[in-house]
């Protein structure tokens, strides 16, 4: 009950609801817990607890727009196709042509810690990853080769591309995991072009537009949504930096060097950052070439300010988490670098699946 009220009274106190509809509304909860030991949220009250958690999400830089979440309660969806249905048209909203909405769909609640509809993937849309144990090569993402495996055990097969879109693999209760292939017309992916190094372009890299998570926890007014998966748009950094460069991900900086004609012997020459900041700017181009919502990790740093400063202005404290909060990429180029940050975790907010420390 104390999660329950501590979350009414917040829920009451920014929606202006009175004392008296806050005190109607905790006497019916606590009657509703005393019978059934369990109490069910409103479909506004579910609405403005999941853009909350987005505002206390301590790692995400691009919380300036919590308050534009589009919310699908899909509480009464408890079928595998349903959720399949249901996250079609969560991505087909989401992806809007390439302008990009940010939403979340929540799954029911988990009840006596077992969740009735389970997602596997860790985002909806990610590329499959193919290890050859014998040379210990990866066609595709290495970060997705075991999941790739547990979609092949499941009778998922691929066509051993390096840019093969696994299946929505979902397990509702008393049913094994189902597979389900994306239909092709919501998996909309961008070509990684250069805008003036034609070298770069002929790597064929690519990208998909959307990332959705499907592998977190929201929790709100002690109420734990295991399934609840949300997308926002990309910051150009986390495709440039990271997933495209990283040497455990697609490891392209050496290739990127090599397109420039660049002397990789020795690291004083600075060729991984020039390589760097070529791949990023080819991300960036190319996104915004092809209409696709994405925002470079310079203007999400002055929207996460704007951010604090609204906070500081309803009264509100600013938590984050400074090691998560700077992009990989100058980070010191950027104003967060320089300030501190509060890591508290306040409630509702997005957690690990075993709920771990953080
Ligand atoms: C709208 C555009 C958004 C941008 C540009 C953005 C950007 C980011 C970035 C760059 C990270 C760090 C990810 C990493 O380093 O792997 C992050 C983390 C996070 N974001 Fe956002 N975000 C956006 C929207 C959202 C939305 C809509 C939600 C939830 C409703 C959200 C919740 C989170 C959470 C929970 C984390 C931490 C994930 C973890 O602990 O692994 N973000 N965000
Ligand atoms: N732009 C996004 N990036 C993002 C947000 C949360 C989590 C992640 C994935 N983080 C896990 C990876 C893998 C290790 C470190 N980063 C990406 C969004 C994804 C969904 C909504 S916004």
């Amino acid at each position: 009950m104390a999660e329950a009220s501590k979350f009414l009274r917040l829920f009451a106190k920014e929606q202006q609801h009175t004392e008296h509809w806050l005190g109607q509304r905790l006497a019916n909860v606590a009657e509703e817990l005393d019978e059934t030991g369990a109490y069910r949220l409103t479909t506004e009250e579910l609405a403005f607890g999941a853009r909350v958690a987005w505002r206390n999400a301590t790692r995400c830089i691009g919380r300036l727009y919590w308050k534009s979440l589009h919310v699908f309660d899909r509480r009464e969806t408890t079928t595998a196709e349903g959720v399949f249905e249901a996250l079609c048209e969560h991505l087909s909203f989401a992806t809007n042509g390439g302008n990009i909405r940010s939403a979340i769909s929540i799954f029911p609640e988990a009840r006596r810690g077992k969740a009735p509809v389970t997602i596997h993937n860790h985002q909806l849309i990610r590329y499959a990853g193919y290890k050859d144990d014998a040379t210990g090569l990866v066609i595709g993402d290495p970060a997705s080769v075991g999941f790739t495996r547990f979609c092949e055990a499941l009778g998922w097969k691929g066509n051993g591309t390096a840019h093969d879109i696994l299946p929505l693999v979902v397990e509702t209760a008393g049913h094994p995991p189902a597979w389900f292939e994306w239909p092709e017309a919501i998996t909309l992916e961008v070509p990684i072009e250069h805008p003036t190094e034609p070298g770069i372009t002929a790597l064929g890299m690519k990208w998909y537009a959307v990332p959705v998570i499907s592998d977190m926890r929201l929790e709100i007014g002690g109420i734990s949504y295991p399934a609840a998966p949300f997308n926002g748009w990309y910051m150009g950094t986390e495709v440039g930096a990271r997933n495209l460069a990283d040497a455990g991900r697609y490891d392209m900086l050496p290739k990127v060097a090599a397109a420039l004609g660049l002397d990789t012997a020795h690291h004083f020459t600075l060729w991984k950052d020039r390589a760097l900041l070529e791949l990023n700017t080819a991300v960036l181009h190319s996104f915004r070439e092809n209409g696709v919502k994405m925002v470079d990790h310079h203007t999400a740093a002055e929207q996460h300010e704007h951010f604090e400063r609204i906070e500081c202005r309803h009264g509100r404290k600013v938590t984050g988490e400074w090691a998560w909060l700077i992009p990989p990429m100058s980070p010191a180029a950027t104003s967060i670098f320089h300030k501190e940050y509060d890591a508290t975790v306040l409630k509702p907010n997005f957690f690990y699946p075993e709920k771990e420390a953080r």
